[in-house]
């Protein structure tokens, strides 16, 4: 069997926060490789440094140590190669649905046509048509991530980094939301890792749940999830999902605790 292809590779990764007197050391040797098309949870108790890890790959933040490449070249600053999806609704709210979706296109200087066209069609993916004209006040929070999801997607980025981006939304329309980005990541064939503190989210959506543990931020386990696609939510409520559910809930609190102790 071939190797398969490496879209990231994280290695001996670190980074220090220097605040006044006070050193916080976010992250210590992460090592990480996830593949072309791979799907990645990145799991953790609170302050583990996970959006930390997705700042550094999306080039917000540089490593205090260690290098993060892509497609075989190190990250140094943010790129159209990744697209970032936060937990806070970061649309423009001077522009409409459609115009939102076609900002980064249009930074990269794409004729009006063409971009218009790949607007409309993520708008149609994300289930948002009859919204093209409408302003992002207009919208619900699950419908403004629906935007902010196919404007990262409408850049065609190898990679999306997702910040709990539907930390925001009510169960319900958050676990519509996690089929919705399932369908979309299975018919884009992108890369995606998904910071979130949902342990069924985690498990649900990923090929691997990567859980961290905290201070500093290392990778504590990485548990391969082996559900076939397409996956539907009924497997939220099969034994195997439980089974993987105990044990990520087992590696968290051991954490949790960890961290209330330290307190
Ligand atoms: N810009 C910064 N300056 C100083 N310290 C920081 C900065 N960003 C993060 N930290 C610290 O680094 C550690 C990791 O933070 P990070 O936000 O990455 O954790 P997290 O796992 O995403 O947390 P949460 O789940 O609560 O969002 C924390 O102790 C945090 O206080």
């Amino acid at each position: 069997m071939s190797k398969p292809v490496q879209k990231l590779v994280i290695s001996s990764l670190s980074k220090t926060f220097k605040q006044k007197e006070r050193t916080i050391q976010a992250l210590s040797e992460i090592n990480l490789e996830v593949r072309d098309k791979e799907f990645v949870s990145i799991l953790g108790a609170s302050g583990c440094g996970k959006s930390t890890l997705l700042r550094i790959i999306g080039g917000l933040e540089t490593p205090s140590e260690g290098t993060v490449l892509i497609n075989g070249s190190e990250i140094v600053d943010p790129g159209a190669d990744r697209g970032m999806v936060f937990q806070s609704y970061t649309l423009f709210p001077w522009l409409t649905v459609q115009k939102n979706i076609e900002f980064g296109m249009r930074e990269k200087g794409m004729p009006a046509l063409e971009r218009a066209k790949i607007a409309e069609e993520y708008i149609e993916i994300v289930g948002l048509k009859g919204f093209e004209n409408a302003y992002p006040k207009a919208l619900s929070g699950g419908m403004k991530q629906r935007v902010a999801i196919a404007r990262a997607l409408a850049n065609d980025p190898d990679v999306i980094l997702l910040d709990e981006p539907f930390g925001a939304l009510d169960m319900q329309t958050r676990s519509l939301m996690q089929e919705l980005l399932l369908d979309v990541w299975q018919r884009s064939q992108k890369t995606v890792i998904l910071v979130t503190h949902d342990i069924d989210e985690a498990i649900f959506m990923a090929d691997r749940v990567v859980v961290m543990e905290s201070r500093p931020g290392k990778i504590k386990e990485i548990i391969p999830i082996e559900f076939p696609r397409p996956r539907d939510y009924h497997i939220k409520t099969s034994k195997k999902f439980l089974d993987y559910k105990a044990q990520a809930v087992e590696l968290i609190r051991n954490e949790t605790l960890k961290g209330m102790n330290a307190l």
